[in-house]
């Protein structure tokens, strides 16, 4: 076990999704795995492995925000051996094209800051997906019929945010959904060499200010958890 995460050494998988919210987590492990096991409950961050198709799969709560989820992904690569990591969440939409419900799959992630900017200082590295598993997600996506935006999105430091300068140049330059925790899951993934993606359903808009209303989350956070294992598991 770790500082922040319970599991006995073996009890998490390569495959990890990462969802923010640990109840969304218990959700998707019982919707989705067979053979379901809490290994987790450390801080009430809730992690379950199970086995999707046969495949061992672990889902694993990140908390809101990039320091949160700089912490598990450190522990779940450095102590487990976490070696493909897939973030499924909810985002704002950004681009009038982007509509609620929609999935949008993230080939990069800016940010103003992140825990990483400490080690880049003056370098703008550029946040990237895994391209076999943003590949795999595409098609998993177009099978299932599901509208999809591939492009880049923007992981923010703030939901309240002050800066709505930041938001007007992030949809100038084409940023389809605002989220909290991309961009520092592509840097660690980078960092250690494993594969990372972060599938994302539009739950809210930043343009139009709709919402998705608590009956069709569900559903729609479905489609993305389908996405998501058809991507590790092509
Ligand atoms: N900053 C920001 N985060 C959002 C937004 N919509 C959603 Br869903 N999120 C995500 O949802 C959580 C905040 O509700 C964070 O973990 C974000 O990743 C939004 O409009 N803005």
């Amino acid at each position: 076990m770790t500082i922040h995460i319970g599991a006995a050494p073996g009890d998490i998988a390569e495959t990890v999704l990462l969802p923010g919210d640990p109840y969304r987590a218990k959700w998707a492990a019982e919707t989705f795995l067979s053979d379901v096991r809490q290994v987790n409950a450390v801080r009430g961050m809730l992690g379950f492995t199970g086995t999707w198709n046969g495949h061992p799969v672990t889902i694993q709560g990140s908390g809101m925000g990039m320091p949160s989820l700089s912490i598990y992904v450190n522990e779940l690569i450095r102590d487990y051996g976490a070696q493909t990591l897939i973030r499924i969440g909810s985002c704002g939409g950004m681009q009038d094209h982007v509509g609620l419900r929609d999935v949008v799959l993230a080939m990069t992630a800016s940010t103003v800051t992140s825990p990483s900017s400490t080690i880049f200082r003056e370098v703008n590295f550029a946040p990237g997906a895994d391209w076999s598993l943003l590949r795999a997600a595409v098609a998993a996506a177009e099978a299932k019929g599901t509208r999809t935006h591939v492009g880049g999105i923007y992981s923010s430091d703030t939901f309240y945010d002050e800066r709505p300068d930041l938001n007007e140049q992030m949809v100038r330059h084409g940023i389809l959904a605002v989220e909290m925790e991309a961009a520092e899951l592509y840097m660690l993934a980078a960092r250690y060499g494993r594969r990372a993606l972060a599938v994302l359903t539009v739950s809210d808009h930043l343009i139009t200010g709709e919402a998705l209303a608590s009956e069709h989350r569900e559903s729609s956070f479905g489609d993305m958890v389908e996405i998501a294992l058809n991507a590790a598991f092509p």
